[in-house]
């Protein structure tokens, strides 16, 4: 039984008690007793609007649902579905032309072009490597990965292949900074003048420090170094500015079901935000205790020493308006909305950070990503929420800032009302593509089948929703004040198709885009090297915006047949995926994994991604396509997989028919139809919790 306290009539978990009042708030300038009197007082303004928010996401999905089952089988009008989504309140009046206006927003969040990563926050060893990831080696990042043909041949190092990620990298150096004359292929002893000497920005010893559309290369000169000792001008490795931001994810990537997780999740936004994080553990038989990184030290070229930032500069992802959690108690027992808790935990944390050393945000902002969030009224929710909170720590009015998730159909067809609801405080909007396909699927889930799920990110509804992200943004006032966002490369182990599609996110003027790993940065750091982002935006300032009519084309199969005779191969995808990820989250309580498909490319797989593929086959259910046999079938032929999949993971038990991961799996895509906003997460924080208490046995003993 957790053990719980009051607090300014909340009952808290004692853990949660002990973590802030020993841990979060001393250094903060903030009171305890005026921390839990103001969480109080947040709680009673907030928690009835946060649940009326929910009656309503409810409320309109009932309503669709009832409009497509009154037109089954008959094609969707454009503007009579168009009439009815304004007439019940999801379509939201199109505000008058406005723009943005956040104050004291760091440089690289503003102005600066560059990869986004996102990290699990309960992983400290994986935390502390994103934060670092601010640089990284392209010439490792080129020869660990696929990124160029083949793979080291042998244990040691590989010369041929050592010899093409040179070559790789001195193309890349001629097209980022190229030299006055001839090749960086072709140079030996000193290194020669740069066509544009202002590129030269400073020095580090023998190191170069140059720099290109906002982001630092550094040269690494250094002829004692083992691959600088066989190199003509004694380069031994090139390294990019590559994680410029990170998020730190409480939601979506974590399993945090309890006052425990949460702890552990806030413990570790506290050590990033003092510095004092660290992790040890063992890699290739050694213990390595892994730091965060200092700022990096140079000389500009008349002799005066600067530093650059050694680390990414951190968001923290809160979680969304759904969820609520056991680690608070509400006055009349119930659990309190976890987002309300994020917000006032995540924001005492960073006071470390503002009120401290300012090694995170220069400019003294908290940066939040609130995920999730459907229609106009949520996000004006969540910025009377960071009002309030800001009132509670004594921050002055939009010190906390929010990075919005386009990624619920709502909030993509009212994008503009979205951005005016947080215009004072909003740094970045986002599109998350894959809770955005889930939420699809399932706003639509009683229109008909829907068309395969390889086959969405054709359809007309997703071009219209990344384009108008853009056009929306740019409209809005973001070209050198916010971040534009594109989603996740969701396949880790693919650097070269990353390479070669990843390029198309700042063709379209984001300015930047979601890897899953430091590697992918700093492979992803090129292509804003090849693309001038701000050049884009202008060219594409002039867009039309995209047509409401195409983001609200349904994504309905036109042939009922050519699905029949896919189904095999749409479940076993399907369900490998969801097995794959679900039996790592109940038994082990890992939120994000990487899960090979059906063609054994291991794909990564979070909540967002279950949600797709739980919605899908509910969806084939609901519509007959697949029947329910067929389901279990798939998931008795997969579960041998899956456990053949991870026969190398000690930790790993097998998928019993009968296991709570096995129910869960199936819960999830039997009740699928029913989940609120076909999300996952009401289904695995059940399982998750059955799978930690104590058994009888256990309490016996
Ligand atoms: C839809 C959405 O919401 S997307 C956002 C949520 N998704 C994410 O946050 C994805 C984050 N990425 C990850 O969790 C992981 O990369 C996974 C699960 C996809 C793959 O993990 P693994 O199979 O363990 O990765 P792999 O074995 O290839 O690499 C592990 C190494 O890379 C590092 N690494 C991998 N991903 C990350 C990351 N996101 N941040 C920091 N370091 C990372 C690890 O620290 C480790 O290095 P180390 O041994 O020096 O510590
Ligand atoms: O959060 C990201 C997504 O794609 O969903
Ligand atoms: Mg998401």
């Amino acid at each position: 039984m957790t053990q719980m306290i009051d607090r300014a009539g909340l009952q808290v978990a004692a853990s949660l008690v002990t973590f802030i009042e020993a841990r979060a708030l001393p250094g903060t300038g903030v009171a305890a007793d005026a921390l839990w009197r103001g969480m109080a007082d947040i709680y009673a303004r907030f928690a009835p609007d946060n649940a009326a928010l929910l009656a309503v996401r409810d409320d309109l999905q009932a309503r669709i649902d009832a409009w497509h089952r009154d037109r089954a089988g008959q094609p969707v009008d454009p503007s009579v579905y168009q009439a009815f989504l304004r007439e019940i309140g999801y379509l939201a009046a199109e505000p008058a032309p406005f723009a943005i206006d956040p104050h004291d927003v760091d440089a690289e969040v503003a102005l600066v072009a560059g990869p986004q990563l996102v990290v699990p926050i309960l992983n400290a060893r994986f935390l502390l490597n994103a934060a670092n990831a601010r640089w990284g080696s392209l010439y490792d990042a080129l020869y660990g990965t696929d990124a160029l043909p083949g793979a080291p041949a042998a244990p040691g190092y590989d010369a041929a292949r050592g010899t093409a990620v040179i070559g790789w990298a001195r193309d890349f150096l001629d097209r980022a900074v190229p030299l006055a004359g001839g090749s960086w292929r072709d140079i030996a002893g000193e290194i020669p003048p740069l066509a544009d000497p202002s590129q030269e920005v400073g020095r580090a010893g023998d190191n170069r420090l140059y720099r290109h559309h906002g982001l630092h290369i550094e040269l690494v000169v250094d002829r004692t170094h083992p691959i600088g000792r066989d190199d003509p001008a004694g380069i031994a490795d090139v390294v990019l500015e590559s994680a410029v931001t990170t998020i730190c994810d409480l939601e979506d990537s974590v399993a945090a079901v309890d006052a425990g997780d949460k702890v552990t999740a806030y413990a570790n936004w506290l050590g990033l935000m003092t510095g004092e994080l660290e992790e040890t553990f063992a890699k290739n038989g050694q213990a390595v205790t892994r730091r965060l990184n200092d700022d990096r030290v140079y000389h500009d070229l008349r002799g005066n020493r600067f530093t650059l930032p050694g680390r990414s500069l951190l968001f923290v992802r809160n979680v969304g308006h759904l969820m609520t959690t056991p680690a608070v108690l509400l006055p009349d027992g119930a659990e309190a909305p976890e987002g309300i808790l994020d917000a006032i935990v995540t924001s005492l944390i960073a006071l470390h950070d503002l009120r401290g050393r300012r090694a995170n945000s220069r400019a003294g902002s908290i940066y939040i990503v609130k995920p999730k969030m459907h229609g106009p009224d949520e996000a004006a929710f969540t910025n009377r929420l960071f009002d309030a909170v800001e009132d509670l720590l004594g921050l002055s009015r939009h010190t906390i800032k929010v990075g919005v998730m386009d990624e619920e159909r709502r909030t993509s067809a009212n994008l503009a009302a979205c951005i005016r609801a947080v215009r004072g405080r909003i740094v970045f909007v986002n599109t998350g593509f894959l809770d955005r396909t889930g939420d699809e699927i399932h706003t639509a889930m009683h229109a008909g089948p829907m068309v395969r799920k390889a086959d969405m990110k054709n359809a007309a509804w997703i071009g219209a929703y990344e384009d108008r992200n853009v056009q929306i943004a740019l409209a809005c006032g973001f070209g050198g004040r916010a971040q534009i966002g594109k989603g996740m490369w969701a396949a880790p182990d693919r650097m070269r198709d990353m390479l070669d599609q990843k390029i198309a996110h700042p063709l379209t003027g984001a300015t930047t885009a979601w890897v899953p790993s430091p590697t992918a940065a700093t492979l992803h750091a090129t292509h804003y090297h090849a693309v001038d982002v701000a050049e884009r935006q202008r060219a594409r300032g002039s867009d039309p915006v995209a047509s409401l009519d195409a983001l609200l084309t349904i994504p309905l199969a036109a042939d009922r047949d050519a699905l029949s005779a896919a189904v095999r191969d749409e479940l076993d995808n399907n369900v490998q995926g969801i097995l794959g990820y679900v039996v790592r989250w109940i038994d082990q309580g890992i939120g994000c994994s990487k899960v090979p498909d059906i063609h054994d490319i291991g794909l990564m797989e979070d909540r967002a991604t279950l949600r797709i593929s739980s919605q899908h086959i509910a969806n084939w259910l609901l519509h007959g396509i697949a029947a329910p046999a067929e389901v279990d079938a798939a998931f008795l032929r997969m579960a041998t997989r899956v456990d053949a999949q991870n026969a190398g993971d000690p930790a790993y038990r097998p998928l019993g028919p009968d296991g709570l991961a096995m129910q869960a799996a199936r819960a999830l895509v039997f009740q699928g139809a029913t989940q609120p906003n076909g999300y996952t997460e009401l289904l695995l924080h059940h399982f998750r919790r059955a799978a930690k208490a104590p058994k009888t046995t256990d309490m016996v003993n």
